[in-house]
């Protein structure tokens, strides 16, 4: 049996087996410290759980934090990777993956936290955060993560406030704009998305991570930040769009957000799809979300709701005709929302059309699919030690629903399609470019072109 180091000629899943390397210290110092959180927060609202269900909820108080302990001392003593017993839809495919990476691995060791891939470990341990609220009811439906969330967006509303007022001065004359200044705002509201994925919490363990100053003003001093920007090719693809229109103009479809992070992040995608719909760039928004809390701050459907009604309810023209504006949206069908299980499961994505073939095809009705952050740049290059000069493509192994496009700012070590030296460059002038969140690419990828 091919092991996963010699597998086609791939290079090997990173992993926290390399001592001293980004998995590593994950593995050992950050899922920890992100376990004892969950605990804590689950601790502190014993008395609402109370409040709500008597002393069941104490009792599923105390075994869900206890089942999190044991989870805690499983990681750190390195034991091996255990079946799940939830018994949800998804438990038997998360079942079989464990068993996809023992006959990867060989028979020699276990699959387990240190000796693993990151990906999937990491991917498996938010998978076991939600198996041990699960399996104690009255408190199955409790967000662990929902306060940092909301705290995420709360902070962050004078950046939220100058967004929402930018999006609006441009509606305004929206129609009149010749393409050359609707290229600008397209390029600046991607840049804000762009570095919108610097607030996630999950890099932080928790901590509070929010955009405090306008986004938009600092743009042109972080432009030689952007490692590669393919901004020109996603502009194209969005105004030749290959499906003919019926307007004669061949615009834009259909444009798919897979997004990543609530809080500050999720505020600027959604005026980034305000403007593709007003911009008549694009004719529909697809935003894809998760099924269960993941990654710390990724964005479930209750936290893309929640904020929508939030931005409705802010005492601010611009923010709350916004929020109107997008819950509009929602309502007539331009935008809407999904979460396919398979964004919560560990898979690279080029076993996508393999292993969750109805959400490839789901994609392929796309113009555009743009990926946020770095858990998705991760599975797209299925989070392998590719060299820097590898390009997207061959890194995506074949996946290519749709053109698409990565948005990510960079928190994991792993960047392909670089230009020679350039990593080397990077290395000696800033050693941790690939995981301070500092760096960031917008990189393109059409299927059909290459
Ligand atoms: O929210 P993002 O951009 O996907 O980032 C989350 C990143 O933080 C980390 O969880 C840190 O371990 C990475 O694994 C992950 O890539
Ligand atoms: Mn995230």
């Amino acid at each position: 049996m091919a092991t996963d180091q010699t597998m086609h000629g791939v290079p090997p899943s990173l992993s926290a087996r390399v001592v001293g390397s980004f998995a590593y210290l994950t593995v050992r110092d950050r899922l920890p410290t992100i376990l004892t959180k969950v605990v804590d927060t689950i601790h502190r609202n014993k008395n609402k759980f109370f409040e709500e269900y008597g002393e069941v909820g104490i009792q599923a108080e105390k075994q869900a934090i206890s089942l999190l302990s044991k989870l805690r001392n499983e990681l750190q003593t390195d034991k091996p990777v255990l079946a799940l017993t939830d018994g949800l839809p998804d438990t038997d495919s998360w079942n079989q993956y464990l068993e996809r990476q023992q006959r990867l691995q060989g028979d020699q060791e276990p699959v387990s936290w240190f000796k693993s891939p990151w990906l999937y470990v990491e991917c498996y341990m938010y998978r076991r955060i939600h198996e041990a609220l699960l399996l104690n009811p009255p408190i199955s439906d409790f967000d662990v993560f929902n306060e940092g969330k909301t705290q995420s967006f709360t902070e962050s509303s004078q950046a939220v406030m100058s967004l929402c007022t930018y999006l609006e001065g441009i509606k305004n004359n929206i129609d009149e704009l010749s393409k050359n200044p609707l290229f600008e705002h397209f390029s600046k509201l991607m840049q804000v998305s762009l570095w919108g994925n610097k607030c996630d919490l999950s890099i932080s363990a928790g901590q509070e991570n929010s955009q405090k100053t306008s986004p938009l003003d600092s743009l042109y001093s972080l432009l030689p930040f952007i490692l590669v920007d393919d901004t020109k090719r996603v502009w194209s693809a969005l105004i030749s769009a290959q499906r003919p229109r019926e307007s004669g103009k061949n615009n834009a479809d259909r444009v798919d957000i897979v997004l990543d992070n609530a809080g500050f992040e999720l505020v600027t995608d959604l005026v980034l799809a305000d403007f593709l719909v007003s911009s008549g760039l694009a004719r529909q928004i697809h935003f894809h979300g998760k099924s269960i809390p993941w990654f710390v701050s990724d964005v479930t459907a209750k936290d893309f709701q929640w904020t929508i009604r939030q931005a409705m309810a802010t005492n601010h023209k611009w923010v709350s005709k916004c929020g109107v504006q997008w819950q509009r949206y929602l309502k007539e069908g331009m935008w809407c929302y999904h979460d396919h299980p398979f964004w919560t499961q560990p898979h690279e994505f080029c076993d996508m059309a393999a292993d969750a073939p109805d959400l490839y095809t789901t994609l392929q009705g796309a113009d555009l699919v743009l990926f946020k952050g770095d858990l998705n740049y991760r599975k797209l290059t299925g989070d392998r030690d590719w060299e820097h000069t590898v390009s997207f493509e061959t890194a995506l192994r074949g996946f290519g629903p749709a053109t698409l496009c990565s948005l990510r700012t960079l928190k994991a070590n792993i960047q392909v399609g670089l230009q020679p030296g350039q990593g080397e460059k990077l290395t000696s002038q800033d050693p941790s470019w690939m995981t301070s969140g500092k760096y960031a690419v917008i990189q393109f990828h059409n299927p059909k072109s290459e």
